[in-house]
């Protein structure tokens, strides 16, 4: 992101900030209040804030990390308004005994982890009682990859200036930030044009869904073929049609092991006895979820002309080669662990570089990839589209099954027409907000999750 010289800017920044730590307090007149300064902008934006709570009648005190290099005149405009200034060795004591602290140690010029210095600061504020307030974002994240190496300040709150940085909204960074509040600078003119991530709301989600018209007939609308399911994983296939029929497709056309079963729970399935290259009109296939150890669906459905959705054991059965140079666009819909193979790295390494695995997952395979998790990415296979990150979504997500039901809801989207980036931004859209409230604050079940997709839909659409 391009930086800008201070000034007005950071005066709006201060202002913002000072009003946001006021609310956080009980009341600022006699409150402490205890800046971590760093030698940057980021600290400069924590003297200003400072100054107008001391005005206010707190007692603030600057631990300035490099005294010699703080930003002169924020430094004037604290010790004029009655702040103090400490080092970083009486730090302990103003920490402990904050009723708020805010953390400017660095900001977006921040990488590769903290210094030794600020990583025992982070260590000591860790222990401290006080509302922490991170300053544009917690110092010691990765601003622009959501990465975290070594310590990182926990806040309770961010004010962050002017955009989201991707370290705000992917995990494990995500975590360190609490609650994220943005400000309003006047930085739109100077943000990037193209960002690098987006995040698709409601009212962007109801224009990508679906809608039938007069002209509508469940062929027009799509039919959605699932290959999944085996004699050991029948219910990787009933989970799979539960999302597909919710997902906006005409129809539901289900090749594999478990007919009996789909059939069983939905008897408006279409059933087709070959495999997905003989199966009959369909506008895209999802083929893996619960597909054991047969390759045959997956190389058919790959052979196909028509959009592919890969997911579970059909990513592991896939031939990259052949994923790469089919013509029809191809969605990989990986978890961690799965990406992790596909990688060759550890799920671990995924977990911690979320951003650089989807990325480097969709360059590989020349295909859409929706990496799902704590943090649900979606990258095309295009390097210059921004990476999507998904606003909805609870941990009780992560329970068996939710998956083969993501799986089958972004197939019968992309059987209705949505590009694979669109239809998986979609899917995971509503797949999100149907585990919010199939969950409710309570563990749930797959199914619950596929039952609670016509609520969100009608939530986002109406
Ligand atoms: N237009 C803008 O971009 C605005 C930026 N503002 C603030 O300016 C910040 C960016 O300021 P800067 O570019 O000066 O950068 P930072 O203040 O984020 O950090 C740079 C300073 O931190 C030190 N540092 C770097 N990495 C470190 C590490 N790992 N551990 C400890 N110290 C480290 C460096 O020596 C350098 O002096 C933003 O985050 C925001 O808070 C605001 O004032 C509003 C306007
Ligand atoms: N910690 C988490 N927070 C939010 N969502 C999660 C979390 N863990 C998993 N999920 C979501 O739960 C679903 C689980 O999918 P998956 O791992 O494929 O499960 P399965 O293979 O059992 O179907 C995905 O949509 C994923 O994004």
């Amino acid at each position: 992101m391009a930086r800008l010289p201070a000034g007005a800017l950071m005066q709006r920044a201060a202002a913002g900030l000072a009003a946001a730590c006021a609310d956080a307090l009980p009341r600022v007149y006699g409150s402490r209040v205890t800046l971590l300064t760093g030698s940057g902008d980021n600290g400069a934006d924590t003297l200003y804030a400072g100054a107008r709570l001391a005005r206010r009648g707190a007692s603030v005190t600057a631990v300035l990390l490099a005294p010699d290099r703080t930003h002169p005149e924020a430094l004037k405009t604290l010790l004029r308004a009655g702040g103090t200034t400490a080092t970083a060795t009486d730090a302990a004591p103003l920490l402990q005994h904050a009723d708020l602290v805010l953390d400017g140690i660095v900001g977006i010029g921040g990488k590769g982890g903290l210094r030794p210095e600020a990583t025992h600061l982070a260590g000591l504020l860790a222990a401290s009682p006080a509302t922490v307030v991170a300053v544009d974002l917690p110092s010691g994240i990765e601003p622009d990859t959501g990465e975290v190496h070594g310590t990182a300040v926990r806040a309770d709150l961010t004010i962050t200036f002017g955009t989201h940085k991707p370290g705000l909204l992917i995990d494990p960074a995500r975590a360190y930030a609490g609650s994220v509040r943005l400000i309003d600078i006047g930085l739109a003119a100077t943000l990037p044009h193209t960002p690098a991530l987006e995040s698709l709301q409601h009212a962007d989600i109801a224009a990508l869904l679906p809608r039938p018209t007069g002209e509508s007939d469940k062929y027009r609308r799509g039919v959605v073929g699932i290959a999944a399911g085996s004699t050991r994983y029948p219910g990787a296939a009933v989970l799979a049609v539960a999302g597909a029929l919710r997902g906006g497709a005409g129809a539901v056309r289900y090749v594999g092991a478990a007919t009996d079963a789909v059939l069983a729970r939905f008897p408006e399935t279409l059933i087709s006895h070959t495999g997905p290259k003989k199966a009959g009109r369909v506008q895209a296939w999802v083929a893996g979820p619960g597909a054991a150890d047969d390759p045959a669906p997956v190389a058919e459905a790959l052979a196909t002309d028509v959009p592919v959705l890969l997911d579970a054991d059909g990513l592991r059965l896939a031939d990259r080669d052949t994923v790469r140079t089919r013509k029809a666009p191809t969605l990989l819909t990986p978890h961690a662990g799965e990406a992790a193979a596909l990688l060759g790295i550890s799920r671990e390494e995924v977990e911690a570089a979320r951003l650089t695995a989807v990325r480097e997952l969709a360059r590989r395979y020349d295909a859409t990839v929706l990496l799902k998790g704590s943090t649900t990415l979606i990258a095309a296979p295009d390097p210059d589209t921004p990476v999507r990150v998904n606003a909805t979504g609870t941990p009780w997500l992560a329970t068996a099954g939710s998956g083969d039901v993501l799986s089958g809801l972004a197939g019968s989207l992309l059987a209705a027409g949505l590009s694979p980036l669109d239809a998986a931004s979609a899917a995971a859209y509503l797949h999100g907000l149907a585990g919010r409230y199939a969950a409710d604050g309570a563990p749930t079940s797959a199914h619950d999750v596929a039952e609670a997709i016509p609520r969100a839909w009608r939530d986002i659409t109406t």
